[in-house]
C-alpha cells in the first residue's frame, strides 16, 4: 500500500524535504547575525546602519522560514492526509468485499481500531516520522558544522560531549513512555468498552438488579486506568528533567571552556553568543532522535497490523467466468453436508430438497437445526463445495454472488436499521426515494399506520440520533426495505418474531395474495403462517426429518404436527 502511494505521491516528498531543508539552513544563520551585531554593539561608536540592516536581514530570514514552513508542512503533512485518506478507502472496499465467517471472528472493536488508531499511527510516520528524521539529522550535522567552522571546533567538541546522553535519555524513555502509553490507550478502551455495555444494557443490568456488580467491575477497571495513567506521569515527570540535566551540562561546559577562550580572546563575545543558541538548536534533534524511533516502530507495527486485513481472503471465491443468470427458476440442494469454515461441527447433514420459481417454501424445526444456515448458504454468505447447490442446475460457485443477491430479496433475522430516516432505510442502497413505493411497502409489511403515528412521519430519524423503535415496528420496516427491491425472490429468516402471530399470519398472507409469481422461503416457528406452502422443509440436529406441505406433514403425524399441535394449544390458551 505504502509503495504503490510513494510511486505516486514522492514528489510531495522531494518538495517537502527540500523546503524542511532550506527552513533549517534560514534558521542556522540567524545565530551568525546576532553574534555579528553583539560584537559590533562592542565598538566605541557602532554603526547603527549596519546594526539596523543585520536586524532587518534577520526579520527577512523569519519571513522568509515563516513561507517555506508553510510549503513544508503543507507538501509532507498533505502527503500523509492523503495516505489516510486513500488507505482508509482502499481498507473499507477491502472490509466490504470480505465474506460473512471475516466479521465471525473477527471483534468489531479490533476493526475499528485499525481504521483509527493503526491507520493514524501510520501516517504519524509518513509525516512526523519523515519529519523528524531528516530534521534531525540535517540539523544534527549542519549544527555541528557551523559551531564548528564559524566557532571552534575544540569548544564544539568539548561542549556536545553530554549530546549523546540526551539521545540515549530520549531513546530509552521514549521506548518505555510508548509501551506505558500503550497500556494507558488499552485500560482507556476497556473503560469505554464497560461504559458503553452499561449505557446499551441498561435494562438488562436494571432488571436484575445488577448495580452493584456492574459499579464494582467499573471501578475495577477505572482504578486500572488511573494507575496506568499515573506510572505514565511518573515516567514522563522524569524525562524532561534528565533530558534537560544532560542538556545543561552541554551549556555548563561550554560556559566553562569557552568563557576561557572569551577571555584568552581565542573566541569573540559575539561568537560565544551564536556557540550557545547553538548549543540550545542542538538539543532538538537529539531529542528527536528518540522520538523518531519510536514514532516509526509504532507505525511499522500498526501498518502490519492494517495489512492483515489486506491479505486476507474472501471465503467466498467469485468466480473467474461466471455464468450470468436472469432470474432463479429453481433451486436445488444435493446431499449437502455442511461445516462453517473454521469449525469443526457439521451444522447440515445429507440436505436435499428442491424448488421452483414461485412457490412458497417453509423453513422450520427445532433451534439451531440450521434454518438460517440453507438460506446464507443461497444467497452465497458462506462458501460451500462444488456439486451440492445449483441455481437453474448451473453449480452456486459458477454464478457470481453479486448476481444471486441482485435477484433475491433477504431479511434476515436481526433487524438492523441505520441511524437514517425510516423512507431511507426503507429506499436503501437507492439513489432516489420513490415516496409513493415506500408508503405502498410499509403498507404491506404493516408498518404504514406505525409510521404515520411519528410526529414526522417517515422523515423520522431511526436510532441514537431519533426515535427508538420498537422490535415488532423495527422487524416490519426490514421487511419493507426488502420488499422496496422488487426482487423475484423474498427469503423472510424468521424476521417477524417480534410482532405478533396474528399480525405475523396476515403479512404473510396478503404478501402470498398479492405476489403469487415469487417465491418465498419463510423461516419461522410459527407454523400456522406455513398453510398455504407448497413446500416445507422440517429440520432436526442438521437433518431434513421430514419435507412436505401442510396436510401431508400432519398426516405423518411426525415431528411437524407435533409442534403444530403444541402450538395451537398455546393459541387457544392465549385467548
Ligand atoms: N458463523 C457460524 N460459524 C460457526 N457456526 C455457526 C455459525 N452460524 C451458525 N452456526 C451454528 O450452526 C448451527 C445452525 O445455526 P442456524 O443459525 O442455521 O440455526 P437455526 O435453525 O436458524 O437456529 P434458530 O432457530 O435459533 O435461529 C448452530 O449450532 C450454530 O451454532
Amino acid at each position: 500500500m505504502i509503495k504503490e502511494f510513494l510511486k505516486k505521491h514522492w514528489y510531495k516528498y522531494v518538495l517537502g524535504i527540500t523546503c524542511l531543508v532550506v527552513v533549517d539552513l534560514l534558521q542556522l544563520y540567524v545565530p551568525r547575525y546576532v553574534s555579528k551585531v553583539v560584537d559590533h554593539l562592542r565598538y566605541e561608536k557602532p554603526d547603527l546602519n549596519y546594526v539596523s540592516i543585520i536586524i532587518w536581514s534577520v526579520i527577512g530570514i523569519a519571513f522568509g522560514m515563516a513561507i517555506v514552513r508553510f510549503f513544508w508542512r503543507y507538501f509532507i503533512i498533505g502527503a500523509s492526509r492523503k495516505f489516510e485518506y486513500l488507505a482508509r478507502n482502499i481498507l473499507f472496499d477491502k472490509l466490504l468485499s470480505l465474506s460473512m465467517s471475516y466479521f465471525d471472528v473477527n471483534r468489531s472493536g479490533d476493526l475499528m481500531a485499525k481504521f483509527t488508531n493503526d491507520l493514524q499511527a501510520v501516517r504519524m510516520a509518513l509525516a512526523q516520522g519523515v519529519v523528524l528524521s531528516v530534521d534531525a539529522t540535517f540539523m544534527a550535522i549542519m549544527t555541528v558544522i557551523f559551531m564548528g567552522s564559524f566557532v571552534n571546533w575544540r569548544l564544539t567538541w568539548i561542549a556536545i560531549a553530554p549530546m549523546p546522553g540526551v539521545a540515549l535519555v530520549a531513546l530509552l524513555f521514549g521506548r518505555l513512555i510508548h509501551k506505558k502509553f500503550m497500556k494507558a490507550q488499552q485500560e482507556y478502551s476497556a473503560l469505554s468498552e464497560i461504559t458503553e455495555e452499561t449505557v446499551s444494557g441498561v435494562r438488562i443490568i436494571k432488571s436484575f438488579a445488577a448495580n452493584d456488580l456492574m459499579h464494582r467491575l467499573f471501578n475495577e477497571r477505572s482504578m486500572r486506568n488511573y494507575k496506568t495513567n499515573m506510572s505514565l506521569a511518573k515516567v514522563s515527570s522524569l524525562f524532561f528533567p534528565l533530558m534537560t540535566f544532560f542538556a545543561s551540562l552541554s551549556y555548563v561546559l561550554a560556559l566553562r571552556f569557552g568563557g576561557a577562550m572569551v577571555i584568552r580572546e581565542q573566541v569573540s563575545l559575539g561568537e560565544f553568543v551564536a556557540f550557545n543558541s547553538y548549543l540550545g538548536m542542538l538539543t532538538w534533534p537529539m531529542m528527536a532522535f528518540g522520538f523518531v524511533l519510536n514514532v516509526i516502530q509504532r507505525g511499522r507495527a500498526s501498518y502490519k497490523r492494517i495489512m492483515e486485513i489486506m491479505k486476507e481472503k474472501p471465503h467466498v471465491v467469485e468466480p473467474d467466468n461466471p455464468i450470468k443468470i436472469e432470474s432463479i427458476e429453481k433451486v436445488e440442494f444435493r446431499n449437502l453436508t455442511y461445516r462453517y469454515p473454521g469449525s469443526t461441527r457439521d451444522v447440515l447433514k445429507n440436505v436435499s430438497f428442491s424448488f421452483t420459481k414461485g412457490n412458497m417454501v417453509g423453513i422450520v424445526g427445532t433451534v439451531g437445526s440450521g434454518k438460517s444456515t440453507i438460506v446464507k448458504l443461497l444467497a452465497k454468505l458462506y462458501p460451500v463445495e462444488r456439486g451440492k447447490i445449483f441455481i437453474n442446475d448451473v453449480d452456486i460457485n459458477d454464478i457470481s454472488s453479486q448476481n444471486i443477491r441482485n435477484l433475491i430479496a433477504f431479511v434476515p433475522s436481526e433487524a438492523f436499521l441505520f441511524s437514517d430516516e425510516i423512507q431511507k432505510n426503507i429506499a436503501f442502497a437507492q439513489d432516489t426515494i420513490d415516496f409513493e413505493k415506500v408508503v405502498n411497502y410499509a403498507k404491506l409489511a404493516a408498518v404504514h399506520e406505525d409510521i404515520e403515528k411519528f410526529p414526522q412521519g417517515y422523515k423520522t430519524i431511526v436510532g441514537e440520533r431519533g426515535v427508538t423503535l420498537s422490535g415488532g415496528q423495527k422487524q416490519r420496516v426490514t421487511i419493507a426495505r426488502a420488499l422496496y427491491r422488487e426482487k423475484d425472490v423474498l427469503i423472510f429468516d424468521d424476521c417477524l418474531s417480534a410482532v405478533d402471530p396474528e399480525t405475523e399470519e396476515r403479512i404473510i398472507s396478503t404478501l402470498r395474495e398479492k405476489y403469487r409469481d415469487k417465491t418465498m422461503i419463510i423461516i419461522t416457528h410459527r407454523l400456522k403462517v406455513l398453510k398455504d406452502a407448497d413446500l416445507i422443509i422440517v429440520l432436526d440436529d442438521g437433518k431434513i426429518v421430514e419435507m412436505g406441505n401442510h396436510e401431508k406433514l400432519m398426516q405423518q403425524e411426525g415431528l411437524y404436527y407435533k409442534m403444530f399441535k403444541k402450538q395451537l394449544i398455546e393459541g387457544e390458551l392465549r385467548k
